[in-house]
């Protein structure tokens, strides 16, 4: 070994050992506040979402930010996970998108509980059988999760984050290449979304829609002759081989997930607030509602229809606004929209995904 790299390498063990002192210096900070905690919620996404937000400004390089953060989200789901591990719920199986998106949201430290459908993942929080769930609520091409829209609208529970998870899907199987390819399975939106790529390159095999991407990695590490599209983690929990990586038709592919909990957020400077509410069915009604929100200068992120359960013809708006009900132009703008609408609930005020 060269002089030079052997002098690299004593510096690393070096600075390693530094790192973990001043690591086991921070944990036993996030103990300390634990103590002074005891008998509140411990986990703080407002906090949370600052450190991330400071860190990445304050990074001089050659780390990317998003690296920064990446490392800095496990650091403190380590510190977290010394206090009682969280349970987080999520739409399972194993393997899925909503798994990669609860750990891009907690880190590793917490106990995941894979449930079979969206609302067994509202009922596990709310019977308290889980702290938080993790569920889909938009996609950038294949639009609103109204399952997830109808549950938010019907439930106590209230939104204290949102994940945007980047979606990538790979066609994998057991076998080393495309050429004893037979069938292709996937859920029905991941063929959607890889719809043209599936024209240009494999146009003759079956496209077989099943419950979940994962549920169709784990169909085909059974079988040689099956593909499955399906996303990095199914094929690691299956050990298929990605047999073409990022095939999806549309690079920026990205689907939203909100935390929800029995409580929101408190304010982190950066911060969206989520609610749901009714207009009366007249000309000029949806005007009438949003016209507080311009002049108090609320920005609108979203806005959505949804027919509503009670009447044939009846509508419920589901709104993003920007900032926390608690800064004083949101509320002064949601105090009005409550005078002017039948019905009105916030769903809850969360940080703008940090990472
Ligand atoms: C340490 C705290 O509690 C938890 C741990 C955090 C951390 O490790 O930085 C941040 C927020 C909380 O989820 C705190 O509130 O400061």
């Amino acid at each position: 070994m060269s002089d030079e790299l052997l002098k690299l390498r004593n510096e690393i063990d070096r600075l390693d050992e530094e790192i973990l002192a001043r690591l086991s210096e921070r944990a036993r900070c996030a103990q300390r506040v634990g103590e002074i905690k005891r008998g509140v919620m411990y986990y703080r996404p407002e906090r949370e979402a600052q450190v991330l937000r400071r860190l990445a400004e304050l990074n001089p390089g050659p780390l990317s930010p998003d690296a920064v953060k990446t490392i800095f989200r496990e650091v403190m789901s380590a510190c977290l996970g010394l206090e009682q591990p969280l349970r987080v719920a999520y739409l399972g199986p194993a393997g899925t998108f909503s798994e990669s998106a609860s750990r891009k949201h907690f880190g590793s430290a917490p106990n995941f509980m894979a449930m079979a459908a969206i609302d067994d993942v509202f009922r596990a929080v709310e019977a308290g059988n889980a702290d938080y769930g993790v569920v889909p609520v938009e996609n950038s091409t294949e639009g609103a999760v109204g399952g997830t829209l109808d549950l938010l609208l019907a439930n106590p529970l209230k939104v204290c984050g949102e994940v945007r998870l980047r979606i990538h899907q790979q066609l994998m199987s057991r076998a080393d290449g495309i050429g004893a390819a037979r069938r292709v399975y996937s859920h029905a939106q991941s063929l959607a979304q890889c719809h043209e790529w599936l024209n240009r390159n494999l146009p003759h095999l079956p496209r077989i829609p099943v419950a979940s991407n994962a549920e169709a990695a784990r169909m085909a590490s059974e079988d040689p002759e099956s593909c499955a599209i399906a996303g990095e983690a199914a094929a690691q929990l299956y050990g298929l081989n990605i047999l073409a990586p990022n095939i999806e038709d549309d690079p920026n592919n990205t689907t939203r997930f909100l935390v929800i909990a029995d409580h929101d957020a408190g304010p982190s400077g950066q911060d969206r607030t989520s609610l749901v509410f009714s207009a009366p069915n007249r000309p000029g009604a949806i005007h009438g509602l949003l016209e507080p929100m311009a002049r108090h200068g609320v920005d609108m992120t979203k806005l959505q229809s949804r027919p509503a359960r009670s009447g044939l013809w009846e509508y419920v708006f589901y709104a993003d606004i920007n900032g926390h009900r608690d800064d004083p132009e949101v509320a002064a703008a949601l105090a009005e929209l409550n005078d002017r609408a039948a019905f009105v609930k916030v769903i809850g005020s969360y940080p703008v995904a940090a990472i």
